[in-house]
């Protein structure tokens, strides 16, 4: 049997983190391909892990995805505990302004575009990646729903609220027509370039030379309208998931290439408001039908999470002697499950 689960990223972990940075294409800032930069994120992910108070600060968390055994690593997810502590975290607001005048009959709709920091202070979870080879085989839902496992079980290291950023629009040829419309003209630099920045230095320069006023999208170029709260292609799964775990669209967008916000109160998550903490009642050698749910043990360094085909009954889980050996659980361990 192969089970594959997810844990803590490590500090031995930099080569394979390295290795799905390499495959992950333009524009995925929270898994740099640049060594340098990625340990300075695993530094951050262990001092996080390592760290006793449980009030949000200013932590990263860094989920790696392993199979059981063979110790081969397919994907990550991650989770900023709280944003804009170090620089502010810069959103633009889109919000809808009727004019009318009488003399002309006429009302005029228009959007505008607020440079807001509204999100300072929230959780964020991102850096969601998965080898191509493993994708449509349901680790995808794996990969999310372990970081919202870990989120209900420490609660109190979290924010109320929880966003995720998804990647805008971009054209065949790497351009971002939002970027080209709009950013461009105050920087005077490419969207590769722009982002690459932001990711590594931080977004003082967005404060310092973003238009300060309120932006009609009316103004913009028509591609670059079409462009807000557009997700890129390669981004619909994760933007169902995020869906189906409770985020909306609330209006708010990336500011570089207006990709969309999604939004989520973290108590009403899906998978924190149907997670159970259950005693392993038994184990067993077989189950006849695979139940599909996930589950999760351990605290902080121990953490993992894991699809499992337990049975629930009255008396708490039944979980095969195969997987409860590979998670380490013993008949009597309390474990987090959800249904799937
Ligand atoms: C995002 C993942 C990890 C998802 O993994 P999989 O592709 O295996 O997912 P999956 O299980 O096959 O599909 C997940 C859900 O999306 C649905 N789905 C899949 N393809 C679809 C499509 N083209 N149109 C509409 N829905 C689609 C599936 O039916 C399923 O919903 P049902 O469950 O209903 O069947 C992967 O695609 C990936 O690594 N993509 C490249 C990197 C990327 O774009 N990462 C997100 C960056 S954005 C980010 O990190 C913030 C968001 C976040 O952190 O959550």
């Amino acid at each position: 049997m192969t089970l594959w689960h997810l844990r803590p990223a490590q500090v031995g972990d930099l080569d394979c983190l390295h290795a799905l940075a390499e495959q992950t294409g333009a524009g995925f800032t929270n898994l740099p391909s640049d060594k340098s930069a990625l340990q300075a994120r695993l530094d951050w992910n262990m001092r996080s892990f390592g760290r006793e108070e449980e009030t949000p600060e200013n932590e990263l968390y860094i989920l790696v995805l392993e199979e059981a055994g063979s110790g081969t690593v397919g994907g990550c997810g991650m989770i900023f505990s709280r944003i804009g502590v170090r620089w502010p975290f810069y959103s633009y607001k889109v919000s809808r302004l009727s004019q009318r005048s009488e003399e002309l009959g006429r009302t005029v709709p228009l959007d505008v575009l607020h440079l807001v920091n509204d999100f300072n202070g929230v959780s964020e979870v991102g850096g969601l990646f998965l080898s191509p080879d493993l994708r449509s085989l349901g680790l995808g839902g794996l990969l999310a729903r372990s970081r919202y496992l870990f989120m209900g079980m420490n609660r109190r290291r979290f924010a109320e609220k929880v966003i995720a950023e998804l990647r805008g629009h971009i054209e065949p040829d790497g351009r971002s027509p939002f970027w080209d419309g709009l950013g461009r003209k105050f920087f005077g630099m490419s969207f590769q370039d722009a982002d690459e920045f932001n990711s590594q230095h931080g977004n003082q320069f967005i404060a310092d030379l973003m238009p300060k006023y309120p932006v009609y999208t009316a103004l913009l170029p028509q591609e670059a309208q079409a462009a807000i709260g557009r997700p890129h292609d390669n981004g619909v799964p994760a933007m169902r998931m995020l869906e189906k775990e409770g985020f909306s669209f609330t209006g708010y967008v990336d500011i570089f290439d207006a990709g969309p916000t999604m939004v989520a109160d973290t108590e009403r998550l899906r998978t924190v408001q149907q997670m159970q903490v259950l005693p392993v009642a038994e184990i067993v050698e077989t189950i006849p039908e695979d139940r599909r749910g996930f589950a999760a043990a351990g605290t902080l360094g121990d953490f993992r999470a894991w699809r499992t085909g337990a049975l629930v009954g009255e008396q708490g889980l039944t979980l095969t002697a195969e997987e409860a050996s590979l998670m380490k659980i013993n008949a009597g361990d309390t474990i987090t499950y959800v249904a799937s």
